[in-house]
């Protein structure tokens, strides 16, 4: 399928999922993903951070990139083409090349009776990468990326592999179609802290060699930081505060990411944010009342708050979902510092 030079990799632009779950005569709606917009150029591969606490709505847009999920309303165009309506021939011969998943848990994606190898035959025949002998040498490509040889892996079973070379394994079987876009939801997670680096070392180093853009989805801002270009900071499916990494966590501006950052514990890194007191979505009944998901807990909350939804307004650099940045706004600003 032909590339449009000029269209990013990826465009999301206000999406949103909606759930919709009944009981009994009541109806309840919960916005997974509510407005939530982001661009990941073409030719500038790049780590783009989503982070945000459990049920922000990470895992959901995930879904919806990767076209396992239908958005309820806005814009997923990969490459100019809205995912929505490709068909499954488009899918099969274009968008699942493209585009692949990395899993949590590379255990739970390989079955403990088949040998590992097994999968990246697989992947290699089914999307048909390769004729004859040139898929085992497509196969030792994709793994001599990852720092491991069809050799080595020949023959094995799950149980025979430490996390990490599961994950390399599973992050190898990704690359076989030489994807543009790996959207890893949560991929070092399961791994101890020792094997943490080197698989987020692997993602740097298959952005800048390979020129693969990465949608890292994570609950630990750390890694993040370590990690990623960008960051784009959920709140209850809305896109809080978005931006260069060292921005957004050296000098965050929206007063949600300022109590994330103030509840990482410092002394210790590899712990999750777990501290933070945030909430999650919560499934409100009709109507849906208006104002910012954060204003009840907000410390610098403002009337309007509670009643107007904030735009997206750029600040210092980033972009950020409070009235605070708005342009004109003559009061006082919270500092990262003051966070209470
Ligand atoms: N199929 C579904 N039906 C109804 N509600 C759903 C469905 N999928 C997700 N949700 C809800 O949407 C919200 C966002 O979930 P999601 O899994 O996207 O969040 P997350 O940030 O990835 O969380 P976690 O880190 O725990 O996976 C949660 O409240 C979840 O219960």
């Amino acid at each position: 399928m032909p590339q449009q030079p000029a269209q990013p990799l990826l465009e999301i632009d206000r999406l949103t999922r909606v759930f919709l779950s009944r009981q009994g005569l009541s109806v309840t709606r919960l916005e997974a993903v509510d407005d939530a917009s982001l661009t990941l150029e073409a030719g500038k591969p790049e780590i783009y951070a989503l982070a945000g606490e459990s049920g922000s709505g990470k895992t959901t847009l995930a879904r919806m990139v990767l076209g396992l999920e239908r958005p309820t309303q806005g814009t997923l165009n990969y490459k100019g083409r809205p995912v929505g309506d490709l068909t499954p021939k488009d899918k099969r011969t274009w968008f699942y090349r493209e585009v692949q998943p990395v899993f949590q848990d590379p255990f739970a994606t390989f079955s403990p009776m088949k040998r590992v190898d097994s999968y990246l035959y697989e992947t290699a025949r089914n999307y048909r990468v390769a004729e004859g002998a040139a898929i085992e040498k497509r196969i030792d490509e994709a793994l001599g990326v990852v720092g491991l040889t069809l050799a080595e892996v020949r023959g094995r079973y799950p149980n025979e592999l430490s996390g990490g070379q599961a994950q390399r394994i599973s992050i190898a079987r990704a690359l076989i179609t030489r994807p543009s876009l790996l959207v890893a939801d949560e991929p070092v997670s399961m791994l101890d802290a020792s094997l943490r680096m080197s698989i987020l070392n692997l993602f740097k180093d298959l952005r800048d060699s390979q020129g693969v853009a990465v949608l890292y989805i994570t609950h630990d801002l750390a890694t993040a930081y370590y990690t990623a270009d960008r960051i784009g900071v959920m709140l209850r499916g809305w896109i809080v505060e978005t931006g260069p990494v060292e921005r957004v966590l050296g000098n965050p501006l929206h007063p949600y990411t300022q109590l994330l950052k103030s509840s990482v514990p410092q002394a210790d890194p590899d712990k999750a944010w777990s501290a933070a007191p945030a909430e999650p979505p919560r499934p409100v009944k009709f109507p849906v009342s208006g104002g910012c998901k954060f204003a009840a807990r907000c410390p610098y909350v403002m009337d309007r708050c509670r009643q107007e939804i904030p735009g997206s307004y750029e600040a210092e650099g980033r972009h950020v979902k409070c009235f605070l940045y708005e342009p004109g706004f003559s009061g006082v600003r919270p500092t990262a510092e003051a966070v209470p």
